[in-house]
């Protein structure tokens, strides 16, 4: 229930409309009496006496018209005020939901890489749409629906018991049997809406997996075995809700069953009573007409608290994204940084530990401002990891990394990334043009700039792509080559004129002729910049001020190109190699 309190809460500055919704809806259910009431004081009041032999008298007609005038009335004037009503539902739900979306959204905007990692893309669509779709739902229809079933059961109960308690007690009989058939059928159908949830989030997220992933897919011909996977969660998701709705069934006949019993019981008792004369022709018509207000809110219900229990299920999905909270915020202590970062870079004992493993141990260096300092060594050695802390994508576990001499947490974090200029190794583009990506660090640049730090990044061809510069590219760039790729986001990088620039493998893809235009661009930025960039080749290393080789999370060598190449170790042989040389 506690799901309930919570959207409730989120409602805030709507709780008055929607107070009056629910309130519309109490009375919408209640007046759905008056139709019957109505009819049958035309029964009592103008046929009957006609049938028993009363002439057709002017007072007669005027009574009926002013009975059906009364109806067409009330009727008109029930239909516009439930439009009201629903309108009402549907902007509180609507205006609900977009704020949801809204503090979701930014919620997740803020959240750090453990938490990208843990979740699965497809989880988080799905509580982005079906998740959010279904609290719309409930706070629009459900809680609606249940309200008037609960008024339209009470009111026709008084109304019942009023024109004659023992009829009225006769039909209602049956009412406790409902209720407990409900109640055990929702104690059944909630943890099954709870995996149903689980199964369609894992069905998106291997959707979803696919489509990011189709390239691997055809390349190594595993459509077939993708195929497979997929059907395998749409079987499983398919068995959840066919479970639900076969429990669903089981219990729908019993209420069904149930409730038109009712209807057997107005003809039956009513019969006996109207010919005994305790009930008169009006009554009757009453409780014949009006049988279908007690049966329809008891065969509702059950459907109702199907729809609630999806509710929790998505509910609880929903508060436990709202209320996720990053480890890398800012500080409330932080300094916010006054003007431009000088761009000096201080690891001081950082070590790095991350889910139980021992990534970067005791990394001591310094790099001074408008230095170029290349760091090398094999796969998994923590190159990726090491630069990973100067932006604090993860904070380091064991000693300080700072920025200026002021440690990285203690900066604002927006201060700080606002510094840094990054490229990383696994390139993603967005879809928009060639343009907007280079500028997506800062959407004021001119044509011009843009094509100034293009050519920095040596993104020449993109002159001759159809639109040149306009051209749309896909959401991973689909339409370019691996170094075109790579170059586009340089220069999103360098667009940003940061004061560290942070290169991860970024020209690996490019070849050398081109690698050297763009070092050459880089030697001669015009704004003050270090650069910290994971290189392979010595060719794009020998130039830089200072090299750092790391193995096993350690530094086990720092130098530059002259002094590395002639000592034994990991840079000597990678030049050697290079160089088509051996020992
Ligand atoms: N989120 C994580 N959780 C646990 N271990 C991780 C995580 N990220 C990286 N590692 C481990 O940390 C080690 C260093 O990874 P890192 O990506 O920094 O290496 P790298 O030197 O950049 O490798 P490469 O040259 O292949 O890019 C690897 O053994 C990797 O498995």
């Amino acid at each position: 229930m506690f799901q309930l309190r919570w959207v409730w809460a989120r409602m805030e500055g709507y709780h008055g409309r929607y107070i009056f919704a629910l309130f519309g809806s109490v009375l919408i259910a209640a007046s759905q009496l008056m139709g019957s009431l109505i009819t049958a004081q035309i029964m009592d009041t103008v046929f009957n006496p006609i049938q028993s032999g009363t002439p057709v008298t002017e007072q007669l007609v005027k009574t009926l018209i002013f009975w059906l005038i009364l109806l067409v009335g009330f009727t008109l004037l029930r239909t516009s005020f439930t439009y009201g009503v629903v309108m009402t539902y549907e902007h509180c739900s609507q205006q609900l939901t977009y704020r949801l979306r809204r503090d979701l959204y930014k919620n997740m905007q803020e959240q750090d890489m453990r938490f990208y990692s843990k979740n699965r893309t497809g989880d988080l669509m799905t509580r982005l749409t079906g998740d959010m779709d279904m609290i719309r739902h409930t706070v629009c229809w459900v809680i609606r629906q249940l309200l008037e079933c609960i008024v339209l059961f009470l009111t026709t109960t008084i109304c019942f018991l009023i024109a004659d308690w023992l009829f009225a007690l006769t039909l209602l009989a049956v009412t406790p049997f409902i209720f407990l058939i409900t109640k055990r059928f929702a104690k059944r159908i909630g943890p099954m809406y709870v995996d149903l949830r689980e199964r369609l989030s894992q069905m998106n997220t291997g959707a979803q997996e696919n489509i990011s992933g189709n390239r691997v897919v055809k390349a190594f011909a595993r459509e077939d075995y993708e195929n497979e996977q997929f059907d395998q969660k749409n079987e499983a998701f398919k068995k959840a809700n066919l479970a639900a709705t076969m429990t669903w069934l089981r219990y729908s006949p019993i209420l069904d069953a149930l409730s038109q019993s009712l209807a057997v019981s107005v003809l039956l008792v009513g019969g006996i009573f109207l010919i005994t004369g305790r009930i008169s022709i009006g009554t009757f018509t009453l409780f014949n007409s009006l049988s279908w207000t007690l049966t329809n809110p008891m065969r509702m219900l059950g459907m109702h608290i199907n729809d609630l229990q999806r509710f929790f299920a998505s509910a609880s999905k929903i508060i436990e994204l709202y209320y996720a909270r990053s480890t890398i915020i800012t500080r409330t202590d932080a300094t916010p940084v006054l003007g431009r970062v000088k761009g000096k870079v201080t690891f001081s004992h950082a070590g790095l530990k991350l889910d139980g493993t021992q990534v970067l141990s005791d990394i001591d260096l310094t790099i001074n401002p408008g230095e170029t300092v290349a760091i090398m060594g094999p796969t998994g050695s923590g190159k990726t990891s090491l630069i990973n802390l100067i932006p604090r994508f993860f904070d380091a576990t064991e000693g300080k990394v700072l920025v200026d001499d002021t440690p990285v947490g203690m900066m604002p974090l927006h201060d700080l990334r606002r510094s840094i200029g990054i490229a990383t190794q696994d390139v993603f583009l967005f879809s928009d043009t060639v343009d907007g990506n280079i500028a997506y660090g800062d959407s004021t640049l001119s044509e011009e700039e843009v094509k100034r730090y293009a050519k920095m990044a040596s993104v020449d061809f993109a002159e001759k792509l159809t639109d040149g510069f306009d051209t749309l590219i896909g959401e991973r760039g689909t339409g370019l080559s691996g170094g075109q790729k790579q170059r586009i986001a340089l220069a999103r990088a360098l667009a940003v004129r940061p004061s560290i620039l942070i290169l991860d493998d970024t020209t690996s893809a490019v070849d050398l002729e081109t690698e050297k235009e763009i070092q050459n661009a880089l030697d001669s930025l015009d704004f003050p910049c270090t650069k910290i960039f994971i290189a392979q080749r010595i060719s794009t290393t020998k130039r830089a001020d200072k090299i750092v080789i790391l193995d096993g999370g350690r530094i086990v060598q720092y130098g530059t190109h002259d002094e590395l190449k002639e000592q034994p170790g990991y840079y000597r042989e990678v030049y050697l190699l290079q160089n088509g040389m051996t020992e």
